[in-house]
């Protein structure tokens, strides 16, 4: 979906899942150093997620694929961003927006007794831009 390499992140976990994903959504950067983004404008953001675990659950699933696309798609799909509590200070950025969807996926994994957790959220906000959000070791719920 990304139609693109995926970068790797390195763990010892047995098992890992990626989620490809897209959602619609407008946003504006409130800020006079983000130029013309300072406008409101749209973007057909891609997401790709990673989960990893030693553990499934009792379906054989790390995490439900469909339950990752509702925490996100169902939340931001076809919105303005900037109206999201989740988005401190009115910002966007395509970094946030990686963090904020590492963060919604951590709280969703957090809720699992087998644990799985999320390693990495990359973003892809325009062709020719992405940003990826990595946790730090031991920064989850
Ligand atoms: N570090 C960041 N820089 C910029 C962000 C951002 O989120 N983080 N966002 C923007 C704009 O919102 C814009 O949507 C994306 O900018 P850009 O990649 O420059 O878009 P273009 O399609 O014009 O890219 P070209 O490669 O020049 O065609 C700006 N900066
Ligand atoms: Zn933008």
């Amino acid at each position: 979906m990304l139609q693109q390499f995926y970068p790797q992140v390195h763990h010892d976990y047995r098992y890992e899942l990626n989620k490809d994903m897209h959602f619609a959504a407008a946003h504006f950067i409130d800020d006079e150093r983000a130029g013309v983004c300072k406008e409101m404008h749209g973007h057909t953001y891609f997401v790709n997620i990673t989960v990893a675990g030693d553990d499934l659950d009792d379906t054989g699933f790390l995490i439900n694929f469909k339950s990752l696309k509702k925490q996100v798609h169902g939340r931001f799909d076809h919105t303005l961003l900037n109206t999201h509590p989740e988005f401190p200070e009115g910002i966007p950025t395509t970094e946030v927006v990686a963090k904020v969807i590492w963060e919604l996926v951590d709280e969703l994994l957090s809720q699992e007794k087998h644990r799985p957790y999320c390693l990495q959220v990359i973003v892809r906000e325009t062709p020719t831009s992405y940003a990826i959000y990595r946790p730090k070791r031991g920064e989850h719920r």
